[in-house]
């Protein structure tokens, strides 16, 4: 097998979601967001305020083409990385593409309790919530093979519907 990837927005559970399904199936698990911190030695806000998102976003593609190699992991992707084709190209051709899909209310709820996405530091998450998702939505449907929505869902239940998603689908 390739990998399982997780793609969606911000607070659609994709690093919840992914460490649940790997534990699961008994995969190794990686967050792209996370290898970037651990590699810059940084967290997101510093790397944004430092280098602005043009520099994340360098990292950020680097950190995706070399994860979209390996094999047999659960990848959990940060909520930007669709933005870029070479980003699409590397996470279709790294394995199944599972989008988790979230409406802005629930993302607006499970993102205001921390201040670690920079593009939410505004005083009004909710309209960049909107417009991201407007651009986005587009394209993590493109490189999606399931789309499961996660809205009023705890959890367990989604990765329960991944599973079954990805059992139903044909060999690509
Ligand atoms: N299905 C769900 N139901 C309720 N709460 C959830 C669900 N999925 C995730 N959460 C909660 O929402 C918050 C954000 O989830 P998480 O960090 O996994 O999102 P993410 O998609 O990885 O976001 P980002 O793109 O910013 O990395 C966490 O506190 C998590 O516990
Ligand atoms: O939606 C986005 O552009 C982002 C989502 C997070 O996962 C991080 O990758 C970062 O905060 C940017
Ligand atoms: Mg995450």
């Amino acid at each position: 097998m390739r990998n399982l990837i997780l793609v969606g927005p911000m607070g659609a559970g994709k690093s919840t979601i992914g460490r649940l399904l790997a534990k699961e199936l008994r995969l190794p698990f990686k967050d792209s967001d996370k290898e970037i911190e651990q590699r810059t030695g940084a967290d997101i806000p510093w790397i944004f305020d430092v280098e602005g998102e043009q520099g994340f976003r360098e990292r950020e593609q680097a950190v995706i083409a070399e994860l979209c190699e390996c094999d047999g992991m659960v990848l959990a992707t940060g909520g930007g990385a669709v933005m870029r084709p070479e980003n699409r190209a590397a996470l279709r051709r790294g394995g199944r593409v599972v989008y988790l899909h979230a409406s802005v209310d629930q993302q607006l709820d499970r993102t205001s309790r921390d201040r670690n996405r920079p593009l939410l530091r505004t005083a009004d998450p909710a309209k960049v919530l909107g417009d991201l998702l407007a651009i986005r939505d587009p394209l993590y449907r493109e490189i999606a093979d399931v789309v499961v929505e996660t809205d009023e869902r705890p959890p367990r239940l989604v990765v329960q519907e991944i599973l079954e998603r990805l059992e139903a689908l044909p060999p690509r």
